[in-house]
């Protein structure tokens, strides 16, 4: 049995280039892990600048200020007498790395430079940073000077090393190392490397956390040891949400979780006291594989000599949120973290009654419940951000109901086309939300707009239902919305300057992503808002979220929300009811949406292998032809609306399969939308199959 030692890991709120805010969250970590006794205390990746400085990277201006701040680290009274493991760009020989700084008593120990980048999904690190090429190999390091002044070094360790106390041995391994099949872990681990910690910014998608935590207990699970995981959390300046789950695992379990949600700037859930078992000496190795680790001694113990008495932490069982849960909480603490930091007054919301604004809505209302939960649990740190919100030094939230209605403004805005039931309904979720809700007609500002255009050319358009042309019919859809969007904005900056409130308002957008993926919207309409929670969701999994909300919040005005058509209602209603419907209008459903969005994405389909797949995953509701005329037909809109996607507002980030341009999915957005090469392919197909099938059902809700 070996002894038991105290590690501290956390998940901190960092903000891209808030280097004094970042520096206060890293101090104020190390001293509570102090206070709870640990000897080691590990931070997320790039803490000192924040993960998300993008092209700032480039600047010598932050790494400037990463050392000013590590300067300030490595002077304090907090850093003594613990092992401190922060992250920063360095430049070494003319090349930026992304480095761990790895610190004691005011002496750098060693600096490891990340070795396996992270270039997937929203990550580009290959665009600011060089991997480290030479594992087990460590350099010599020149400080600056200002470094050299407190630390008293001149060249400090740089490279792949790890750190060989007087009782243990700990390396590390940087974020995407532990995704990558050449986990650094599984060499350190063989070489007797005990302690494995992991210094990330992970960002949030729905359904990831089970990876990070399988990953995490594998790494122990095979050799053993103690693995640490640090995130970042929060909004740090972009579509990201980092999601914490800091926690330590120890021979393949799990013993200490921090929350994946949390309005919390740091959160230090997790300190082991562990006696660590090894599986895999490495005298099990054959010679000619063994390469030793660069060691590097450190005269200081992790341990005490007495620990008879500290308990074993004992392993215990992840709770993962439901995806319903991580919609709710996931959005609501990204809204919160862009509230506070914009410096504005609250959300601006056009609320018309359907599931998408709804779903909206109930974000805000869970950020609305998550603050006064923080609040009764004693964050004075919240405390002060929601006062500063609100304008108010002593108000204190209680009642989720009444701070919506500080925070939150919701408008219907009623046409000549709308129906009283989506009036109504938008009321009735306001209400029991607590909204400050506006009820307004655009029928005068539409009338002005077209009057305008009569004017200036002699004509007046017609909807189709009173005999115009479908551009006409277009046209008329698109001035309606369009003009909620200037309402929406003029609203945000002026309603409560009507109310004598100081402050402007954030105007909230809701396209879901099945919507942008087909283009099924009018540009510059309420779907340009200045941000959106639900984005990057797909409607079916919204429909989930509104039902979850009407359980766990008791908000009796869902089920009617979920139970009507998903409909615009740009077009005349037929005898006061609805003639328009989303899903017949884009010509295909939102689950079979949630299908094409998934192969287009994930499965890198082109036309003809979505066609291929779709062939034998809808055998059941379709025959070959009836799947080459819906692919047919997503291609055509994806390729004729993408152009959208260059305006989109900026969205949570949340599915895997987003279509967010620019960031997440690069593709061009002018297009041949005849795909002339690609639709022959699927018809020669179709040729070559069709007489073979029978006749097979129009419908098709796989
Ligand atoms: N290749 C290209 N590159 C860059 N820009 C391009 C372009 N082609 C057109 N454009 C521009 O885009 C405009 C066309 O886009 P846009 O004005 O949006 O108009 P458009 O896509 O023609 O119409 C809006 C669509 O959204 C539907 N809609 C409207 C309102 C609400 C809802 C709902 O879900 O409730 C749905 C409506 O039924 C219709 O299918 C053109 O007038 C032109 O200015
Ligand atoms: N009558 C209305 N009053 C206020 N806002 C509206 C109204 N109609 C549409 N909007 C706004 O415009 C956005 C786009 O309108 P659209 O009709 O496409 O709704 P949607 O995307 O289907 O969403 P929802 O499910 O909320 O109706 C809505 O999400 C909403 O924010
Ligand atoms: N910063 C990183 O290296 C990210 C790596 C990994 N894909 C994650 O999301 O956790």
């Amino acid at each position: 049995m070996g002894r038991k030692v105290t590690v501290a890991t956390c998940a901190l709120n960092q903000w891209a280039l808030d280097f004094d805010g970042n520096l206060h969250r890293i101090l104020k970590s190390i001293e509570v892990a102090t206070c709870r006794g640990a000897r080691y205390r590990l931070g997320p990746e790039l803490d000192i600048c924040g993960y998300g400085c993008g092209d700032h990277f480039y600047e010598s201006d932050t790494l400037l200020h990463c050392f000013q701040v590590l300067k300030e680290l490595l002077e304090s009274p907090v850093t003594q007498d613990i092992i401190c493991d922060v992250g920063m760009p360095v430049m070494h020989h003319n090349v930026r790395y992304n480095c761990r700084v790895i610190f004691l008593n005011k002496k750098i120990l060693l600096i490891r430079p990340k070795m396996l980048l992270a270039s997937h999904g929203n990550n580009r690190e290959f665009r600011w940073f060089s991997p480290w090429n030479k594992p087990r190999h460590v350099e010599e390091y020149s400080l600056p000077r200002m470094i050299q002044d407190v630390t008293g070094q001149q060249t400090v360790p740089f490279g792949d090393g790890v750190l060989s106390t007087k009782d243990t041995c700990i390396g590390s391994e940087i974020c995407a190392e532990l995704w990558n099949p050449r986990s650094p872990h599984i060499d350190m681990g063989l070489d007797g490397v005990e302690i494995i910690t992991n210094s990330s910014a992970s960002y949030h998608e729905l359904r990831k956390a089970d990876q990070r935590v399988n990953l995490i207990k594998s790494a122990t699970g095979k050799s053993g040891g103690i693995y640490m995981f640090a995130n970042q959390k929060g909004c740090d300046g972009d579509r990201l949400y980092y999601d914490g789950c800091a926690m330590i695992a120890v021979n393949g379990d799990i013993v200490a979780q921090g929350a994946q949600f949390s309005l919390e700037d740091v959160v230090i859930p997790v300190q082991v006291s562990s006696s660590k078992k090894f599986f895999f000496p490495n005298n099990s190795l054959q010679e000619s594989e063994y390469r030793p680790c660069h060691r590097v001694k450190v005269d200081f113990s992790l341990s005490e000599n007495q620990d008879v008495y500290f308990p074993s932490h004992e392993p215990i069982e992840w709770r993962f949120h439901s995806v319903e849960e991580e919609i709710s909480l996931g959005p609501a603490c990204w809204l919160w973290d862009y509230l506070r930091r914009s410096g504005q007054a609250g959300f601006m919301l056009p609320l018309s009654g359907g599931i998408d604004s709804s779903s909206t809505a109930c974000i805000v209302y869970s950020m609305c419940d998550q603050i006064c939960q923080a609040v009764r649990n004693g964050s004075t740190q919240v405390l002060q951000d929601v006062r500063c919100v609100v304008g108010n030094a002593t108000y204190t939230p209680k009642d989720p109901r009444e701070l919506c209605g500080r925070l939150f403004t919701t408008c219907y805005m009623a046409s000549e086309n709308s129906s009283q039931d989506t009036c109504k309904r938008a009321k009735d979720l306001a209400a029991q939300i607590g909204s400050t809700h506006i009820n307004l007609n655009i029928d005068m500002a539409v009338k002005a707009i077209l009057g305008i255009f009569s004017l200036v050319t002699g004509k007046l358009p017609q909807f189709r239902a009173n005999g115009g042309s479908t551009r006409e019919n277009l046209a008329l859809q698109n001035v309606q919305a369009r003009v909620r969007m200037i309402l929406a904005y003029l609203f945000a900056q002026l309603s409560l300057w009507a109310q004598g409130r100081p402050g402007g308002l954030l105007v909230l957008g809701s396209a879901n992503v099945d919507e942008s993926l087909t283009g099924y919207f009018t540009k510059y309409d309420c779907s340009s808002a200045d941000i959106n929670p639900i984005g990057g969701i797909s409607k079916t999994d919204l429909k989930h979220f509104l039902q979850y909300c009407a359980d766990i919040f008791k908000l009796t005005a869902l089920p009617s929300i979920l139970a009507a058509p998903p409909t615009a209602e740009l077009e005349p209603l037929r005898d006061g009811h609805i003639s328009q419907t989303d899903e017949s209008d884009m010509g295909m459903t939102y689950a079979e949406l949630s299908v094409i969005g998934r192969l287009r994405k994930l499965s890198k389909c082109g036309p003809y292998s979505m066609f291929c797949k779709l062939i034998h995953i809808w055998r059941e509701v379709c025959s070959p032809i009836q799947v080459a005329m819906k692919v047919k037909h997503f291609f055509r809109m994806y390729s004729v609306n993408r152009h959208k996607m260059t305006t989109m507002t900026p969205a949570y980030h949340a599915e895997n399969y987003s279509p967010d341009d620019n960031r997440f999915d690069l593709r061009p957005f002018l297009y041949n939308t005849l795909w002339n090469r690609q639709f022959r392919c699927i018809d020669e197909q179709v040729s070559q199959m069709e007489p073979k099938n029978e006749q097979h059902g129009q419908d098709m809700n796989s």
